[in-house]
């Protein structure tokens, strides 16, 4: 049984910096700016406004099925009534008891190896996945740009970024005004008029990049990318990461999960190191990197 189930979104009002002094990883946010900071995060021009405060947080995924029973409804249905654990019932721990705040003006790459819990991290934050035990706090929706963001495969990509764009909360003639635009960055158009058939015929390279440019489009308080910049071409990537410094100097946070570790080393300016679910390691890009260079070979 979860001991403790939360995930509060915190308005511009209702900031975390005016109720606690303290943030859970113990840095103070009166602490003056040009003092170091106990864990080394290279400081932030103007005050320090938390975004995304995660607290001990803990994420279990269930697998109902697993194992080689096969069950029937009458047992399911059995179960049910007396309350009974399915015996097929397999868990997974994939966060483990993170702790971290984020700050606005920060771009956060989440590196570590394979199933080290980086995307699951991400969709916690997001509020797509609950936490078993712990607490996320956030400024407002975070957007998860991933594999998960809501394309219609069936639809011309024309018709996705008009759809993507309306349900970021884009106005009709923002969406219009903002249309080539996005076209132009995703590159999708420079071979040929991919725009107008249908998403299922894009590479997924392709998905991927119109998905980042329709997200990108707009200016996010917290922008989570999930290996975005891996899939593009080298012109892509870089037009990318242009894009995630300037969200940056828009005061939003950017959280980026990569394997690709020089587009980490671009873009960020500090990373978290996952391993086995738990916080290997927080602060300054080129110290987590090299570490964890190290440590993979
Ligand atoms: N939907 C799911 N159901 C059950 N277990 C899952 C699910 N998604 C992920 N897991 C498990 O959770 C753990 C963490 O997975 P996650 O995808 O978060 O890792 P990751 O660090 O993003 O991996 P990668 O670098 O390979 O993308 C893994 O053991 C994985 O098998």
């Amino acid at each position: 049984m979860a001991e403790e189930s939360a995930r509060t979104s915190a308005g511009p009002s209702a900031g975390a910096a005016d109720e606690a002094p303290r943030v859970p990883d113990g840095t103070s946010l009166e602490s003056p700016l040009d003092a170091a900071r106990p864990d080394g995060i290279p400081r932030i021009e103007g005050p320090l406004v938390p975004t995304v405060i995660v607290d001990g947080l803990h994420v279990v995924y269930k697998i109902y099925g697993a194992g080689t029973g096969r069950g029937n409804a009458t047992a399911a249905l059995h179960r049910l009534v007396s309350r009974k654990a399915s015996p097929n019932v397999h868990t997974v721990h994939a966060v483990k008891g993170v702790t971290f705040t984020a700050y606005r003006g920060q771009a956060i790459g989440i590196i570590g190896s394979n199933g080290s819990g980086k995307s699951t991290l991400l969709k916690a934050i997001a509020g797509l996945l609950p936490a078993d035990r712990g607490r996320v706090y956030t400024d407002g929706q975070p957007s998860l740009l991933g594999v998960n963001a809501a394309l219609m495969n069936d639809l011309t990509g024309e018709r996705n970024v008009i759809l993507g764009g309306l349900a970021m909360g884009m106005s009709q003639e923002e969406v219009r005004s903002r249309y080539q635009g996005i076209v132009d960055f995703s590159g999708i158009n420079e071979k040929g008029d991919f725009i107008s058939l249908p998403m299922r015929t894009y590479s997924s390279g392709m998905a991927a990049r119109l998905r980042f440019s329709i997200a990108a489009a707009k200016n996010h308080d917290v922008l989570m990318i999930d290996e975005a910049l891996a899939t593009g071409d080298r012109a892509f990537q870089k037009r990318s990461e242009d894009r995630i410094r300037e969200l940056r100097k828009e005061a939003g946070t950017v959280f980026l999960v990569s394997h690709n570790n020089k587009s980490i080393r671009d873009t960020c300016d500090r990373v978290l190191w996952l391993e086995k679910g738990e916080l290997l390691m927080d602060g300054p890009t080129e110290e987590v990197v090299a570490a964890y260079e190290e440590s993979s070979g």
